[in-house]
């Protein structure tokens, strides 16, 4: 779709920063709200890329741009950090606390019902964070990178999603890879099954190791990974998937991790059709896919572009897009922002070590803006015990 206000070139509308290299776009000629209608548009040769975000829901509208240009570069993406970070607050909790886990037992119990056909749900939380003063989304994301070792940075412009998203970028710095394609091979690295990281070396491996033999854990991944192979295997000539998952950190999470790499039937396939084809995987979602959707979206009401996915395609058909977590939408103001973090919940989760997980990954985006969220954490509890 031609866009009534193109975007020159020198605007910077895209940025995927993986350890290795980084491809940042700038401009746009076009703007997609619909995927199909930019994958027509790539395998057509209308246009030669498309960046951006899809929903979580992908019954809500993409914010997809035909960018003017594309640039892919080695190493990481690497920018001055500016001296001066605004000061930001957490505003608003959505729910509060004690609300998400009542949300994380009721989810439990209707799990371990035999009459309901669920065998996994991801629930989520919000924070609404302020700034004192404006902070642009390319500030932001350089603190992300600053702050998340060797991990992968996002910045995408909203506004091709419609009047609502104008002028607002998600910005994160998210660990998983739903799907990449690069020639005819395929991979994809989902994460799910996870521990919060510990400042003490001591308690940081045990928790690893933990973790690695966590039958609550492993089962969890087992779902996600059993659900990627469904999703691909009509897609691909060959599937390789490793048989346990292996341990992979950041700096705030140890996660459970599988690699698996195929080979597509069609070599054309765009990138961007491989993700709509897994998208959402149940680490962000849950089993059965629509009926976790549903429950979601009942519970939590529209995520937005949390846990959609964030990325590029090529007319190639290259491209990669990674899942969007640890990651914030910061308004046109760029002083108001929603950040999001869940966890995925089995029969045998426990609601006390799902609020703390999500209060563990919320760590990467709060750093960013300079707020110490455990400190806020334990005030808001402190002043819930004396209230
Ligand atoms: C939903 C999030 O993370 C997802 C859920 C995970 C889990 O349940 O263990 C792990 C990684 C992600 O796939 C998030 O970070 O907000």
């Amino acid at each position: 779709m031609q866009m009534t206000n193109p975007v020159p070139s020198d605007v910077r509308t895209f940025l995927l920063s993986r350890p290795d290299h980084h491809v940042i776009a700038g401009g746009a000629t076009a703007g997609f709200t619909d995927p199909a209608a930019a994958v027509a548009a790539l395998r057509s040769g209308t246009i030669c890329a498309v960046v951006g975000a899809l929903p979580f829901d992908l019954r809500e509208t993409s914010a997809l741009m035909a960018p003017r240009t594309l640039r892919r570069l080695d190493g990481p993406w690497k920018q001055p950090l500016e001296d001066e970070t605004p000061a930001a607050t957490i505003t608003t909790e959505i729910p509060r606390p004690a609300e998400h886990r009542r949300r994380v037992e009721r989810v439990i119990a209707s799990l371990a019902d035999p009459a309901s056909p669920l065998e996994k749900v991801v629930l989520a939380r919000a924070l609404q964070v302020r700034t004192e003063s404006a902070l642009s989304p390319w500030h932001l994301a350089a603190r992300l990178g600053a702050g998340d070792g060797p991990g992968s940075v996002f910045v995408a412009d909203l506004s091709a999603a419609g009047p609502r998203f104008t002028g607002h970028h998600l910005v994160g710095a998210s660990p998983e890879v739903l799907i990449r394609k690069q020639g005819s091979t395929v991979s994809c690295h989902p994460l799910a099954g996870s521990a919060p990281r510990s400042s003490d070396p001591g308690v940081d491996a045990a928790r690893a190791r933990h973790l690695a033999s966590s039958t609550k854990d492993l089962h969890e991944h087992r779902i996600v990974v059993d659900g990627l192979r469904a999703a691909l295997a009509p897609l691909c000539s060959s599937l390789d998937v490793d048989d346990q998952p292996s341990v992979v950190g950041t700096p705030t999470m140890w996660h459970l991790g599988t690699p698996i790499r195929g080979e597509v039937s069609d070599t054309a396939v765009t990138a961007l059709e491989l993700a709509l084809a897994v998208h959402p995987t149940a680490a962000v979602c849950g089993s059965p896919t629509p009926a976790a959707r549903d429950l979601i979206v009942a519970t939590e009401g529209s995520r937005g572009f949390y846990t959609g996915a964030v990325g590029w395609s090529d007319a190639q058909g290259d491209g990669q897009w990674m899942v969007s977590i640890r990651c914030t939408q910061l308004a046109a103001d760029n002083r108001t922002a929603t950040a999001w973090a869940g966890g995925g919940i089995v029969a045998q989760s426990r609601p006390d070590d799902e609020l703390r997980e999500t209060t563990a990954k919320f760590r990467t985006i709060l750093a960013a803006f300079g707020i110490d969220h455990d400190a806020a954490d334990q005030r808001n509890r402190a002043r819930a015990q004396s209230a």
